[in-house]
């Protein structure tokens, strides 16, 4: 287990002690009125989001404030490196301060998970459950053939670029390129467990499938199982060239909280499920893509779902602009749907370069928005909408959620 802690009851004593206060109940059969929980669930969720958005932004003001009269080359290199700054700076000190708030947190993750188990999972029909997407689409890729079309589609451009010839230079880049691509490369057939990381995973959710072997982590975790990490401070290890059994004996047997340091190129699927709307600043979600680009195996995907409870078309702008940013890391995206409240998208990692250098790269933190980073008043639909749909609506979204079909991926958004 994660921790010796009993967080679970932990999360419990929260949530009893805070149910005097707020009126929190445990669980949602004990007879009060199931909406008025759920909204006071998400009111705590949502609550602590606007806490820190508010915090980042008064502290973005009293940066503009202090910088207003700098020259002209210094305010380039301050809009080039606008989303970056905080992390280093006084945001740091936000985020730190965010992360020790013990008791806030322990009553978000209670609240997070309760949302999640008792109200969206018994309400939402499986086949729009983002968890159940998440299983379905790593299914497709590794054990039904998503992964084979991609593999056969890189080896046709390559063959297109060489030219179909053989000729010695082409040979001999190609004959590294197998060699270096050896270790923790992800080839087929797949027959191990998935491998998967769930970055803010809350209550784990993907340790009850079989097919995976799931580590879950969280800042503040709501569940025993999920280790406590902050995934922006976590390292990145040398890789381990072991053999796939010993990859999985070393994660089932060596993990511990709070967990610092993983392995590099470790993960076959790294998750990401409404993670990145935590984060106040775009810089932090090109930082947590970035770092699952490291953790991920080559051929390895990053699943991606957003809240968005807006239109397909409103928010496409924003979306094409997530696609481009993510792509320039190395990935290239495989899949994507819209729920009704969710972007859900699927990256394959493409290359191991990560594109990362900010002043050749034409993609940049920025382009990691969300409608809240411009308008503080943007509802979190997600966290109070009903799961329930009319039956044209589910017919509807059967289309948009399922799978793209291959090679119409280009086709949306693009
Ligand atoms: C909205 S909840 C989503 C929970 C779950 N993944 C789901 O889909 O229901 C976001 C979670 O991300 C966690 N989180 C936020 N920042 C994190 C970080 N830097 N490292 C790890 N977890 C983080 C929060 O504590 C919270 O549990």
């Amino acid at each position: 287990m994660a921790t010796g802690k009993n967080i679970r009851s932990d999360c419990r004593k929260v949530s009893e002690s805070s149910s005097s206060e707020r009126g929190l109940s445990t669980s949602s059969s004990d007879g009060k009125d199931e909406k008025e929980e759920k909204e006071k669930l998400s009111g705590v969720v949502k609550g602590v989001h606007a806490k820190l958005r508010r915090k980042y932004r008064e502290d973005e003001h009293h940066h503009q404030d202090e910088h207003h009269h700098q020259d002209e080359h210094h305010h380039q290199l301050e809009t080039l490196t606008r989303s970056g700054r905080n992390t280093v700076g006084d945001f740091d000190k936000i985020w730190q301060e965010h992360c020790e708030d013990e008791q806030s947190l322990s009553e978000y993750a209670c609240a997070m998970r309760l949302l999640a188990v008792d109200h969206w999972k018994k309400k939402t029909p499986s086949d729009h459950d983002r968890i159940e997407w998440c299983r379905r689409t790593c299914y497709e890729f590794f054990r039904g053939g998503g992964l084979l079309k991609c593999l056969e589609k890189d080896e046709r451009r390559r063959q297109h670029t060489l030219g179909g010839a053989a000729n010695g230079d082409s040979c001999e880049t190609e004959r590294k390129r197998m060699k270096t691509a050896d270790y923790n490369t992800i080839r087929l057939p797949f027959t191990s467990k998935i491998r998967l990381l769930d970055v803010g995973s809350c209550y784990n959710p993907f340790m009850e499938f079989e097919d995976f072997l799931a580590i879950g982590i969280d800042i503040v975790p709501a569940v025993e199982s999920v280790y406590k990490c902050d995934f922006l401070n976590l390292q990145v290890q040398e890789p381990l060239q072991l053999a796939p059994d010993t990859i999985d004996t070393f994660l089932r047997g060596s993990l511990r909280s709070p967990l610092e340091r993983v392995p590099r190129e470790i993960f076959h699927v790294v998750v990401f499920s409404l993670l990145l709307s935590y984060f106040p600043s775009p810089y932090q979600r090109w930082i947590c893509c970035q770092k699952a680009h490291e953790l991920l195996a080559l051929n390895g995907l990053l699943l991606i779902i957003t809240p968005d409870s807006s239109h397909q078309g409103r928010n496409a702008a924003m979306i094409k602009s997530w696609k481009k940013a993510i792509e320039s890391m190395g990935f290239q995206r495989w899949r994507y749907g819209k729920d009704r409240h969710l972007h859900l998208m699927a990256f394959r990692k493409v290359s191991r370069d990560t594109g990362n250098n900010l002043l050749t790269n034409d993609a940049s933190p920025d382009m990691l928005y969300i409608p809240q980073d411009f308008n503080e008043f943007e509802e979190e639909s997600v966290f109070t909408d009903d799961f329930t749909r009319s039956e044209s609506e589910e017919r509807l979204l059967v289309e948009g959620f399922g799978a793209l079909p291959e090679g119409m991926d280009e086709l949306d958004f693009s």
